[in-house]
């Protein structure tokens, strides 16, 4: 067995209504850029971090795009996630209200799905709720002190981030998720797992070969 297998594994699921910046938020974490236009592909990118807390992390990170007219992206189709997932990163536009809505929606159906009736407790997941687009104050429709409050009472962290003007948000949003789950985990041992059944899975070579296609087709 080599030192990478030996690695503890989080896995990361990036959730929200479209166009928040769920893969901006992503593609600068893993790569501190900001290119302004995505694929709409859902991937899982597979990451090693050093984490702040502790020994290097292997990241599964799961960026789930979100079709146009999709408003409730945790209604159907997600419970591979639900149990794939250590941490879940819900994103919202702080332009945009019913993205926040959705965001404390998916919070409170990921609570529920958790701890199944009858069954005894299961660990709760890691979940921040993300404000995206922090930039954009003009238009601006939800409220940062609103936004803490009702996710605090929900039991999720907050954070309010520009994936676009900002090169350390993201930075500090999955250090914050990594800096949880392995609080969690303190105790019970590293996870073993894989990326979930029949998905892409890519390394930081190939982001940046798909970035790079990207900046060509400019
Ligand atoms: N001003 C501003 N624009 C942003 C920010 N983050 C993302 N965007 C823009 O918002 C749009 C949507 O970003 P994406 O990252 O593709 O959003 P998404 O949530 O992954 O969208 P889907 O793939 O449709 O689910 C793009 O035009 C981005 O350039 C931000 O922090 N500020």
């Amino acid at each position: 067995m080599n030192s990478a297998e030996n690695r503890p594994v989080t896995n990361i699921a990036v959730m929200g209504t479209s166009q928040v910046g769920k893969s901006a938020l992503t593609v600068r974490f893993l790569t501190r850029r900001f290119i302004g236009e995505y694929c709409n592909i859902e991937a899982v990118y597979t990451h090693c971090v050093a984490a702040t807390q502790g020994d290097a992390v292997l990241l599964n990170i799961w960026d789930c795009p979100c079709r146009e007219d999709e408003r409730r992206p945790w209604a159907s189709g997600h419970e591979s996630r639900i149990t794939w997932a250590d941490a879940f990163l819900l994103v919202y536009s702080v332009c945009d209200r019913d993205s926040f809505n959705a965001a404390l929606q998916m919070a409170q159906a990921l609570r529920d799905a958790r701890r199944p009736a009858g069954h005894a407790a299961r660990a709760p997941a890691v979940v921040v709720v993300v404000g995206n687009k922090r930039d954009l104050q003009h238009a601006r429709a939800v409220g940062t002190q609103e936004a803490r409050a009702l996710t605090a009472a929900l039991g999720c962290g907050f954070f309010e981030t520009s994936a676009a003007e900002s090169r350390d948000d993201a930075e500090t949003v999955f250090q914050a998720l990594l800096g949880a789950v392995s609080g969690k985990r303190r105790g019970g041992g590293p996870k073993a797992c894989r990326p979930p059944m029949g998905k892409r899975v890519l390394g930081l070579r190939s982001l940046l070969k798909t970035l790079s296609m990207l900046f060509l087709r400019k």
